[in-house]
This record gives C-alpha cells, sequence and structure tokens, in this order.
C-alpha cells in the first residue's frame, strides 16, 4: 500500500548554505495509513522543522516529500489537505465550538447542512456535543484541546499532525489525554504524527517512534522493539538507560536498573552473566523498592532492588544477567546528546 507520507533525504538549512545550521538533515521516513507515528528527541533535534515539512510550512532545502504518493513538496498547505493540532489550542475565540470546528469544512465550501453534520459528528467523537454553542474561554485547557483535535479530524485529513498538543495540560490531565487521542485515532482510523519530546508518550501512542537527534534519524520502529534494544547510547540514555557498565570482553553495553541483581558480597554467585563486586553509594526509598546506586571501580550501576536491606558502605555484588545486556554499537553519545 503507498504510504501516505514518504521523506526523501529530506533537508533543512537555516541561514545560508555556509554558516547556518542543519536543522533536519538526510531524514528518510515511511508513514503507513493508518498508522500513530511519533518524532521524539530532546529541544532542537528537528521535531518540529519535520513536522511543518509535512505540512508544507516550510521548504525543504534538499530531498522531496510525498503524500498519498505524489510528489509534494513544493505544494502549498493549502492543498494538502492535513490536519494541525498545537500546543497553543489556536481556536477562534468569538466562535462557537460548532463554528470553529466547522470551520475548514466551510473554507472547503461544503454546503452548510453538511458542515453542521460533520461537525456534530467530531464533537460528539470528543465528548463535546453538550458544550456546542459555547465559546473556547468557557472550557478547560484539556477540552479546548479536544476541540482543535475535532476541528483537525473533522475535514478527515489524509495526515494529522500533532505538534506537542498536550504539553500545555497539568501530568493528571495530560495522561487522561494520550488516551483520549488514541481512542480517536484509532475510531477514526486517521494517520496520525506526533512531535513530542516525552519518551512515556511516544511509547504509549506509537505504532512507530521515530528518535531524532541533531536533525538525524538515530533509529525508528515499533515501541516494543525499540525501548528493550537501543541501537545506540544516545538512544539508550534518551529511553532512561542510565547504566553502562564496562564488561570483560563484550564492547559498549547497557542494561535496565530492574534488570541488575543484588546481592550481599560471598552470596549468590553461579548465574550466567558478568558479576561486579563493589560499594553501595546511595539509596533511595522509592516505595515497592528501592533504588540502589554502586559503584564497581570505575562503573556506577544503578540497580532497582526490592528490599530495603543496604546501606551506603555496604560491599555488594552486582549480577548483570547475560541475556539482560544490550549491545550498543557504540560507546559515546553524540555531542550535545547528554
Ligand atoms: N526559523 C528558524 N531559523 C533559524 N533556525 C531555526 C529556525 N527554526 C528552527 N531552527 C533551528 O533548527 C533546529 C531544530 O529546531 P526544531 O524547532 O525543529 O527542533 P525541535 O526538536 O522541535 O525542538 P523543540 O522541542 O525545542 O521544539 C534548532 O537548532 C533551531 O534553533
Amino acid at each position: 500500500m503507498t504510504p501516505v507520507v514518504r521523506l526523501d533525504g529530506v533537508g533543512r538549512r537555516f541561514g545560508g548554505a555556509k554558516n547556518g545550521v542543519a536543522a533536519v538533515d538526510g531524514l528518510d521516513l515511511t508513514v503507513e495509513r493508518g498508522s500513530f507515528t511519533t518524532l521524539l528527541g530532546p529541544s532542537g533535534c528537528g521535531k518540529t522543522t519535520t513536522l511543518r515539512m509535512i505540512a508544507g510550512f516550510i521548504r525543504p532545502t534538499s530531498g522531496r516529500i510525498l503524500l498519498e504518493g505524489e510528489d509534494a513538496t513544493s505544494t502549498p498547505p493549502e492543498r494538502r489537505n492535513i490536519g494541525m493540532v498545537f500546543q497553543s489550542y489556536a481556536l477562534f475565540p468569538h466562535m462557537s465550538l460548532t463554528d470553529n470546528v466547522g470551520f475548514g469544512l466551510r473554507a472547503r465550501r461544503l454546503p452548510s447542512a453538511e458542515v453542521r453534520r460533520r461537525a456534530g459528528e467530531a464533537l460528539e467523537l470528543v465528548g463535546l456535543s453538550h458544550a456546542a454553542d459555547r465559546k473556547p474561554a468557557e472550557l478547560s485547557g484539556g477540552q479546548q484541546q479536544r476541540v482543535a483535535l475535532a476541528r483537525a479530524v473533522a475535514i478527515e485529513p489524509s495526515v494529522l499532525l500533532l505538534d506537542e498538543p498536550l504539553s500545555n495540560l497539568d501530568a493528571r490531565l495530560r495522561v487522561q489525554m494520550r488516551r483520549e487521542l488514541l481512542r480517536v485515532q484509532r475510531e477514526t482510523g486517521v494517520t496520525a504524527v506526533l512531535v513530542t519530546h516525552d519518551q512515556d508518550e511516544a511509547l504509549q501512542l506509537s505504532d512507530t517512534m521515530v528518535i531524532l537527534n541533531s536533525g538525524r534519524l538515530e533509529q525508528q520502529g515499533d515501541p516494543r522493539a525499540v525501548f528493550p534494544a537501543p541501537a545506540n547510547r544516545f538512544v539508550a540514555e534518551f529511553l532512561g538507560y542510565d547504566n553502562f557498565p564496562d564488561v570483560p570482553g563484550m564492547g559498549p553495553v547497557t542494561i535496565r536498573p530492574e534488570h541488575v541483581v543484588l546481592s550481599a558480597v560471598g552470596t549468590g554467585g553461579g548465574a550466567d552473566g558478568a558479576e561486579l563486586d563493589g560499594t553501595v553509594t546511595d539509596v533511595t526509598y522509592q516505595g515497592s523498592h528501592c533504588l540502589v546506586g554502586v559503584t564497581a571501580g570505575s562503573d556506577r550501576v544503578t540497580c532497582v532492588h526490592p528490599g530495603d536491606e543496604f546501606r551506603p558502605g555496604d560491599a555488594v555484588r552486582v549480577l548483570l544477567p547475560r541475556h539482560r545486556l544490550v549491545e550498543l554499537a557504540d560507546g559515546a553519545a553524540p555531542a550535545g546528546a547528554r
């Protein structure tokens, strides 16, 4: 099936060829129909620039953008059939919710009865039918973002582009809205591309997560494949791995704190994996478990431990089970990645 969006070696420089900066650099990306793709990475990695190039607000300085299989590199935004949701909601304050949601449909010169019907359906989809005649200022932030979402899907876009749509909401609401967003995407079957710097958001929502660093692709794939097997140190650190021990006979590796097995020196042993003898440096009580920091030679290893029996200064043995070690393509994080 033809992908809805394809980026072919897409690049964008700002500020001239010589002294400028490559916000996006040779990006290849395929977005399949009906999928949820997230663009994930630290501030300045090029997520928003990529999204705005798909929308047509920014022209690439190299490469091609295909929409529905057609070269759309120079197609203006209004001819791309794209729905957008921004962090700032961007609703029209003087219009009712129905008129806000119907805006794109009116712009397409649909008959007013159809505009009303489709705006009504979109408001129902986000659970706001009862507030159809209200103005945006009478709604909470979460409700306003639902209106923005309804407006974007009402036009039945080829692709729905979401630029950090949940980051203005408080933490509890954000988690609720993630579920809501996923439900709307699944119910409508709309193809979605979301920009976020929040790895939890990406893990929860994505069929495909695309991790960017300094304008370049670091890794992409199903979160269930990417999370347990980060390709390199940058991706590992970004996904919250913080153990990078030296294991004799192996190249760069990482391991999640919950996979490290901690025991008092003299106990355990014999398991398949690397063993390090070290000293507890810090213990952080977390209720259901403790986070125990251990220094072993030049390594520092953080362990999730179910009990609270260790104290700073204790001599301990750390087991890194072989099947839990993830081999990395490189040792050092690229400049600016930390
Ligand atoms: N209009 C512009 N002029 C000059 N430089 C720009 C412009 N837009 C973006 N950049 C630069 O391009 C790089 C990528 O920016 P971009 O906004 O795409 O990153 P981002 O990953 O979305 O970051 P954030 O999460 O902070 O929004 C940054 O170094 C930024 O300073």
